[in-house]
């Protein structure tokens, strides 16, 4: 983060929704960091935070190995929320008693506030929540005084009248109306925020830290095409001009045409140098015989990283590797408390003896945040609004593994997928929609001869952020067409199934 910077600290308690408070404050236009909940209380004040909101989390106060911060914390002055297990353990470790509730409450909640000073500045008294606990707070340390309740929590909200408040329920979660403005009032009324950050700020920020970290040396940037390292790459560029050169990796794990396409925009729009890699061969040979989701992530993260080394041989000396990383990126891959979902090959993939220093200008971003950065630095829309498409690609949607003959079948299907949706004006309303090649062959009849061939699994879904997405209610007769013309012209595939779980429980990708 830069200097001076007007900043808030998330400190995470391995709570679900730490990363969407993160984003309402970057909403009210201050720069917001997640910091695990123990990180040094002296490197918490370097940032010199205007104020601390502490997550929620799955433990409880009271038992063995709770999570908690350092306790000085409490004596700095600076303003401090605590939500759920947050307000839980601010109450517990100033002395006041947490207990299992006698009626857990988990969603919506009608909230009698008590005091509408404070962070209920301006809001009705009776408010709309929603809860997730099975704890409640039963004495309250000195000091502090109930602001709100529901029937089931006698101390719903509380304060001590100074910097310190306290909620049980979620005011980050769109369940929760009036939570913006509860955020809000924490952070403009008592912390005194002024919230003069923005996406302009962030680049120029960005652009600044990169100058300082850099100097004359130079850097390479991994480009996928995607909307994430585009961004990444545009404002490395603005910060490193023709020392900056942006890697293309053909891993043979591309969709049909996408390597060309990539290279042609690029050429296109951008006035940046541009190596294109056919490292196909390569990552193929890499992935013989490997079917484990898993291993198959680490060899191909393992691989980029190599190919970027050839080519830095090639080009001299090169330190820096410029990342379009994303925090989706960074808390699926598994954090100190997040567990591990899969591993993004660009995080959890990396191999230990990376020789580069990366630089992730997007570390902190979800990505529809990135898209509002790609548009303030006139990123075309086609680059902006194109749909995610993982790193490790075809890899992670050919289930088992992954051959030519497999990926072939992959790309003419998935061709057929995204050719339909676009004709049928549905693209823009998707997170994204794509082809899965299942491991599974059955039985069809095709012009009265029996076939053995594979499944092929059709996926869309909605989301904002791909943290948690639904599968997309595409109309039947877009199926069909789907369907229809996947059989019939893709030599290989005798059937075709819709994937109709939402995330979670399933994930977006299959691997
Ligand atoms: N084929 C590739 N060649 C070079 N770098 C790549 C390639 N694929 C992925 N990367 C690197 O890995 C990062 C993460 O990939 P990811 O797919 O999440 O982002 P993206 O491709 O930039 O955007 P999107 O999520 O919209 O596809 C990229 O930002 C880029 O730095
Ligand atoms: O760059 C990436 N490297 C990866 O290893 C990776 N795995 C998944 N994804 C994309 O991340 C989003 C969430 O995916 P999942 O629901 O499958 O975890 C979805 O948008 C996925 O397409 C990846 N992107
Ligand atoms: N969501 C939370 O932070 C839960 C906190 C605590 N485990 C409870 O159930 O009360
Ligand atoms: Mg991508």
């Amino acid at each position: 983060m830069i200097k001076d910077q007007e900043n808030v600290i998330v400190l995470d308690f391995g709570g679900q929704y730490s990363q969407l408070i993160a984003r309402r404050v970057r909403e009210a236009n201050i720069y917001c960091e997640i910091l695990p909940y123990n990180t040094p209380l002296d490197e918490i004040l370097s940032r010199k935070p205007k104020a601390v909101i502490f997550s929620g989390g799955p433990a409880s106060v009271y038992s063995e190995n709770a999570p908690v911060c350092d306790k000085r914390i409490f004596d700095t002055g600076i303003p401090i929320l605590g939500i759920c297990y947050g307000m839980q353990l601010m109450c517990h470790m100033l002395g006041g008693r947490v207990e299992p509730a006698e009626t857990p409450e988990y969603g919506r909640a009608e909230l009698m506030v008590d005091e509408e000073d404070g962070i209920f500045s301006g809001l009705e008294k009776n408010l709309t929540v929603w809860m997730s606990h099975g704890d409640s707070i039963i004495t309250l340390p000195e000091g502090f005084r109930t602001l709100a309740r529901t029937k089931n929590t006698p101390h719903a909200a509380i304060g001590n009248g100074r910097n310190l408040f306290g909620v049980q329920f979620h005011p980050e979660v769109a369940h929760t109306p009036r939570g913006k403005e509860i955020l809000n009032n924490f952070l403009f009324g008592i912390a005194g925020c002024i919230g003069s950050w923005s996406m302009k700020a962030f680049v120029e920020e960005q652009i600044q830290l990169i100058r300082q970290r850099v100097g004359n040396r130079k850097a390479l940037c991994a480009l996928s095409g995607g909307v994430d390292s585009s961004v990444a790459a545009l404002i490395a560029h603005r910060a490193l001009g023709d020392n900056l050169t942006c890697i293309f990796v053909d891993h043979g794990l591309l969709r049909k045409d996408e390597a060309r396409k990539v290279v042609e925009t690029f050429k296109d729009k951008f006035h940046m140098n541009l190596i294109a890699v056919d490292a196909s061969d390569r990552f193929l040979k890499r992935l013989e015989g490997v079917t484990d989701p898993e291993a198959k992530r680490r060899i191909i993260g393992e691989e980029f990283i190599r190919v970027f080394e050839d080519e830095a041989k090639k080009l001299g000396k090169i330190d820096f590797l410029v990342q379009g990383t994303l925090y989706p990126d960074v808390i699926e891959s598994g954090t100190q408390t997040a567990a591990v979902i899969k591993t993004h090959h660009n995080v959890g993939g990396l191999p230990q003896d990376l020789n580069f220093e990366l630089i992730e200008p997007l570390r902190d971003l979800f990505k529809d945040e990135v898209r509002r950065v790609g548009l303030q630095l006139g990123l075309p829309e086609e680059i902006v609004y194109r749909h995610p498409f993982p790193g490790p690609g075809l890899a992670v949607r050919v289930l088992g593994e992954v051959t030519r003959e497999k990926l072939a079948i992959l790309r003419e299907a998935d061709a057929i997928v995204t050719e339909e949706v676009k004709k049928a004006g549905l693209y823009g309303e998707l997170w994204q929609v794509f082809a899965v090649l299942t491991d599974v062959k059955s039985v069809g009849v095709m012009g009265d001869e029996r076939t053995y061939a594979y499944t092929v699994a059709i996926r869309a879904v909605t989301s904002e952020d791909g943290m948690t997405a639904d599968w997309a209610r595409l109309p039947y007769d877009l199926l069909d067409n789907m369907s229809t013309r996947i059989v019939n012209e893709v030599p290989g595939v005798n059937r075709v199934v819709y994937d109709i779980t939402s995330k979670p429980p399933a994930t977006i990708e299959w691997e």
